[in-house]
């Protein structure tokens, strides 16, 4: 990608993951909903998503687009989902066509899939001996209002890129923490993104050519019940990290040479 990329959300921890791992690959247009505390290293603006103003004047010039802005909150209300997720996106999908973006990176979440873990399959699907698996073909199946917010997302993907030929994908991200996997939380460990591995799926997904997608954004855990295959076929997806490397906070383990 040559052209610029916009990364709304630049503020937050998805937008820190990327601009670490991959902030000199690109020329980045930053999003902040707030003025950064320190200046950054790229061109930014500051501006919401749901105002059609501001995600004109975001657009402007791009190329590519990683839409990270939104409520991250898995108890979000509805009203704060409607505003910032759903209404966002459908503006940063209008104005993305009407500037010929050519790729749309949308942050999916874990949670558009959350209600499949039933208490039948619970916890055992958590853990490593566990062979059951969702792949992205599966409907959405969200178990809070956010959740439904992120698969409306990626039915909003659905639809510009059938009506507007624009390629999108969309990562249901798991568990992003830093330096290693959530502690005494097996769900967490199952679908654990380190920073690194979420820089790398990032640039995987503005590097590789696709229509549509739907991938899982983890890192290669023993513990998973989300399949990476589809991201290792399609986008080159290569994690390096594992959460059972780690004991608590510790790492036991390299990566695999
Ligand atoms: N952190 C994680 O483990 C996961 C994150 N995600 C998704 O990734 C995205 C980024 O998440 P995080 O970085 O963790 O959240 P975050 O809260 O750290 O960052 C989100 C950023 O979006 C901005 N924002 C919110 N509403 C906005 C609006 N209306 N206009 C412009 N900017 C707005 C916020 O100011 C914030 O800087 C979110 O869409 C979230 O749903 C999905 C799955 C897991
Ligand atoms: O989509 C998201 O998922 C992660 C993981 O979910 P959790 O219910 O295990 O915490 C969450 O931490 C993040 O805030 C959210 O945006």
């Amino acid at each position: 990608m040559d052209d610029p990329v916009l990364l709304t959300g630049a503020g937050g921890a998805v937008g820190a993951a990327i601009l670490e791992g991959i902030g000199d690959a690109y020329e980045w247009k930053l999003m902040f909903h707030s003025p950064p505390a320190e200046e950054p290293d790229h061109d930014y603006l500051v501006g919401d998503v749901s105002s059609e103003d501001d995600v004109g004047a975001a657009m402007d010039g791009v190329g590519a687009v990683v839409h990270l802005a939104g409520d991250p909150r898995p108890e979000a209300p509805w009203d704060s989902v409607l505003s910032n997720n759903i209404d966002g996106t459908q503006k940063m999908y209008e104005a993305a066509v009407a500037e010929g973006v050519e790729k749309f990176v949308f942050a999916s979440s874990n949670h558009a899939v959350g209600a499949f873990e039933t208490d039948e399959r619970t916890p055992e699907m958590y853990r490593t001996a566990d062979d059951y698996r969702l792949d992205g073909t599966e409907l959405p199946r969200p178990g809070n209002l956010y959740g439904v917010s992120k698969a409306t997302g990626e039915v909003l993907g659905r639809y510009y890129h059938d009506e507007h030929d624009i390629s999108v994908c969309n990562i249901r991200i798991g568990n992003l923490t830093r330096g290693h996997p959530p502690i005494d939380y097996e769900r967490g460990q199952a679908m654990w993104l380190s920073y690194r591995d979420c820089a790398h799926i990032h640039e995987c997904a503005l590097e590789a050519d696709y229509g549509f997608e739907i991938v899982y954004g983890i890192s290669d855990n023993d513990r998973k019940y989300y399949s990476i295959e589809r991201a290792k076929d399609v986008l080159g997806y290569d994690p390096q990290d594992n959460s059972a490397h780690f004991d608590g906070d510790e790492r036991v383990a390299e990566p695999d040479a």
